[in-house]
């Protein structure tokens, strides 16, 4: 379980450029929940999935992560418990290693010690049947450089990566963004499949409302550094986007602007 509670971050502090990306966010993630998070650009998304990846530290506020208080603790001594997947398909995995050196630098997230002859031979089974799984015919690539791969492709591996080994929160950064419609269909069914089978706690960003309640169990929606909504169960099923809307609008007396939501 994941609980975040009265996050503050401001950008910049004490500078004509000071920007207050947290104001007091926060947020419980139970054990195997699929959140959808949406906001408009700039409502802090990102900042909050940083936040709990320990890539920026907050200000105030408190992030428990399964009992542990990690609110000060740096990205590596979290990289056990937090898996990523970013927007950018180059930033997750490493272009100049094989695809076998990528899954084997994801297995030992976390981990201090190198692995023995007879681990890695374990291990290279396992990275063969879950790419076999993909259906892209990389399990017979797993000495070619990550590089060569499509964007599509290493979102896929990345996915892989992020859920070889238990974490308590995979945090999906508009991990589709980027990819044409059809492949991002594909790594998005990739993606609920992934988390279905493992019982996943995910977090997942995207621009799309549309896509925020088709997939997961949970939307929570972002202003200004803040939960405006979170929705689940019966009040959720059968929403549609035109719903979000009129809930926005009624917690903040404010429309819409950002086109990227209502389109995506
Ligand atoms: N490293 C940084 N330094 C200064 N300001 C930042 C930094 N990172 C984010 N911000 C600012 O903090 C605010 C929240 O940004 P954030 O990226 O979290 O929003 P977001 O909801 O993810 O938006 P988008 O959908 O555009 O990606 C924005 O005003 C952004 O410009």
């Amino acid at each position: 379980m994941i609980t975040a509670t009265d996050l503050k971050l401001t950008f910049g502090k004490g500078t004509p450029l000071e920007n207050p990306a947290l104001r007091g966010m926060s947020l419980t993630v139970h054990q195997g929940e699929f959140v959808t998070v949406i906001g408009s650009n700039g409502a802090g998304k990102s900042t909050f999935l940083n936040a709990l990846a320990g890539e920026v530290m907050v200000d105030s506020g408190k992030i428990i992560v399964d009992n542990q208080d990690v609110t000060k603790l740096p990205t590596y001594k979290r990289a056990g418990s937090v898996a990523r997947v970013f927007q950018d398909p180059l930033a997750g995995t490493c272009e100049g290693l094989t695809i076998e050196e990528n899954l084997s630098l994801a297995i030992k997230r976390g981990q201090r010690r190198g692995l023995s002859a007879a681990v890695k031979a374990r291990y290279l089974d396992q990275f063969k049947t879950s790419l076999a799984s993909l259906n892209l015919g990389l399990e017979n690539r797993l000495g070619d450089k990550m590089g060569l791969l499509s964007g599509g492709q290493r979102q896929a591996v990345s996915l892989l990566m992020a859920s070889l080994t238990p974490s308590a929160i995979l945090l999906l950064d508009e991990h589709t963004a980027a990819l044409d419609p059809k492949t991002a269909a594909f790594v998005l069914a990739l993606t609920t499949q992934i988390i279905k089978e493992q019982k996943l706690t995910a977090l997942m960003v995207t621009h799309s409302m549309k896509q925020a309640l088709e997939v997961g169990d949970r939307t929570v929606m972002l202003h200004q550094g803040q939960v405006v909504f979170d929705i689940a169960g019966k009040d959720r099923e059968g929403l549609e986007v035109k719903d979000l809307l009129e809930l926005f609008e009624k917690q903040r007396g404010l429309e819409i602007t950002d086109d990227s939501l209502l389109l995506g």
